[in-house]
């Protein structure tokens, strides 16, 4: 048993808070080099070097790099070997959610009853998915989603035989719904079996998913080449102003699924496509 304390677990998912926010991750950074290469329309161009010079800003001054910080979402893969001291563990989560919102001045984005919408003013609650692995160690992977194209994201249970192009279809259907409200290049996750619940989450483990990395299933490799070439060619391009760059990557995850059901989840990350990792 080794032990972790929860100061050590507050302290690292603060610093999370603030390097999510502030630094873009190099995949995503050299997805924009891409798109811009590859970007037809001047406009959608121009775009994409101010996505890349802001991404530079952010990070030379410390600063986000978009004013929508997001609700923080925590994924915790926790050795069965570790001991958690000190209090509740998702009690120190959420403190350093707290910690890392106030001390590194990003915008407070979470209201404590979605009906009644006062703001919790620590952008806590943290959305916390844990997992128990093997060994010693916490893998903490934190994702500041933002709101707009959370809200762009859709979920649809097929009939087992619409099959490959039935999926096709909905994630089209629902990039071509999103137009520029989701802000793209976007990065789009998309989940298919399970049930209801594990069908989104299984989505929003696909958008963490390095862009340039396809999935280690042939067949699943090949419908994320088609699915990012029909996304691109939807033409809604960079902000939704035209072009050939409205995604950057489009990964898929798949779990079992129940004989009648053919459940898809299409989960859709703006260009502040922010994700950050730690190993405790
Ligand atoms: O939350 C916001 O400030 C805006 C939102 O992220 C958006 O995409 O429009």
């Amino acid at each position: 048993m080794r032990e972790i304390h929860t100061d050590e677990i507050r302290d690292t998912v603060a610093r999370l808070c603030m390097e999510a926010c502030y630094y873009l991750p190099e995949d995503i950074l050299a997805g924009f080099k891409k798109a811009e290469a590859k970007e037809v329309s001047p406009l959608g161009k121009t775009i994409i070097n101010q996505l890349i010079e802001n991404a530079e800003l952010a990070a030379a001054e410390h600063v986000p790099y978009c004013h929508d910080t997001g609700m923080t979402v925590v994924y915790a893969e926790i050795g069965q070997d570790v001991h958690i001291v000190g209090g509740s563990f998702s009690d120190s989560i959420n403190a350093g959610v707290r910690k890392g919102y106030q001390e590194g001045f990003l915008r407070m984005s979470v209201v404590g009853d979605p009906l009644l919408r006062v703001n919790t003013n620590d952008n806590t609650p943290a959305v916390i998915h844990t997992d128990i692995v093997d060994g010693d160690r916490i893998k903490f992977t934190l994702l500041p989603k933002g709101g707009g194209s959370e809200n762009m994201s859709a979920m649809k249970f097929l009939l087992p035989g619409e099959g490959t192009e039935g999926v096709k279809k909905f994630v089209i259907e629902t990039i071509e719904a999103a137009g520029g409200k989701a802000c793209p290049p976007v990065v789009v996750g998309v989940g298919i079996g399970g049930t209801f619940d594990k069908v989104t989450a299984i989505a929003k483990e696909a958008v963490l998913r390095e862009v340039g990395v396809h999935h280690h299933e042939p067949h699943i490799a090949e419908l994320e080449r088609d699915l990012l070439e029909a996304i691109n060619r939807t033409g809604i391009g960079p902000q939704g102003l035209g072009g050939v760059s409205t995604a950057l990557w489009a990964a898929v995850e798949t779990y079992a699924c129940h004989i009648t059901a053919l459940p898809v989840a299409v989960n859709i990350q703006c260009h502040a496509a922010r994700k950050k990792s730690a190993v405790l």
